[in-house]
């Protein structure tokens, strides 16, 4: 989403939606770069014998990170509203700041830590195959797009949530002021979005999975591909969505404790 676009209200529900269903696509192709290499379980294992001595005591992937970070917060990346990063200290942008649309209440929600450890213990295991091929700068730079895609995706979910918000001010006020955290979680579930997603999302990963060889295009041609279409599928179900639904249940409770009766904040 641009957020500095004039005209368009890029905090609709539907024009947010519309960036997660894009975000799919983008977590899809980058779990296709980074399952071409093998695990290379070293680069998560801050001991490995190849990289010890450089990273000072972080594994060779949370000092690369940092590094790539680094790079990324000069170029005011972590000042966007939808950017949220993994490591620090971080250095100041050395670009001017931008003023974007005031829409979020301040927080602090950041489930990176999370993101972390799914996608280093449930992720990388399934879609790589073991071993170890040498190609650790290959594939620490393809898991770094995993998980700034996969971050930015639920992150997302604060975006969603004040738009939830301000169509329902008084019940989300309500149940925060009651820590009915189920009752949230149950008020901003829409089941037949997550249904329609999860279909969407079998048949992206059965169609951007497959090796396209030849004049014409098979749709049954389904047997080389990149990466397992259920990994995707349950990456979502068990991960993402319910990641995505514990930012929301999170900042909708701050917001409707600290609501003053104003829509805006
Ligand atoms: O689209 C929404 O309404 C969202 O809240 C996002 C999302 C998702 O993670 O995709 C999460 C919860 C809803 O049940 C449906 C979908």
């Amino acid at each position: 989403m641009n957020f500095l676009t004039q005209g368009e209200n890029p905090f609709s529900l539907d024009n947010i939606r519309r960036t997660l269903v894009r975000l799919e696509d983008t977590i899809i192709f980058a779990l296709i770069e980074r399952a071409q290499f093998a695990q290379n379980n070293d680069l998560y294992n801050k001991d490995a014998a190849p990289f010890k001595d450089v990273t000072n005591g972080r594994t060779f992937l949370e000092h690369f990170l940092w590094e790539t970070e680094q790079v990324h917060a000069k170029a005011r990346r972590y000042t966007s509203p939808d950017e949220y990063a993994f490591t620090s200290p971080l250095p100041d942008p050395i670009l001017p700041s931008l003023s974007f649309p005031k829409f979020l209440a301040p927080n602090d929600i950041n489930v990176n830590a999370q993101i972390m450890d799914l996608y280093l213990q449930h992720i990388v295991p399934k879609i790589c195959a073991e071993g170890d091929d040498l190609n650790y700068g290959s594939a620490a730079t393809r898991d770094i797009e995993c998980l700034q895609a996969l971050s930015r995706r639920i992150h997302y979910g604060k975006f969603v949530a004040e738009t939830k918000f301000r169509s329902n001010p008084k019940e989300y006020s309500r149940l925060a002021h009651e820590h009915d955290r189920d009752g949230i979680d149950k008020l901003l579930t829409n089941s037949a979005v997550e249904a329609a997603l999860l279909q969407r999302l079998h048949r992206k990963a059965l169609i951007y999975g497959q090796t396209v060889e030849g004049p014409t295009a098979d749709e049954h041609q389904t047997t080389q591909l990149k990466i397992p279409v259920e990994v995707v599928v349950d990456l979502y179900k068990t991960w993402v969505i319910p990641l995505t639904k514990l930012v929301e249940v999170d900042y909708l409770e701050k917001r409707g404790l600290e609501w003053d009766g104003n829509v805006d904040w």
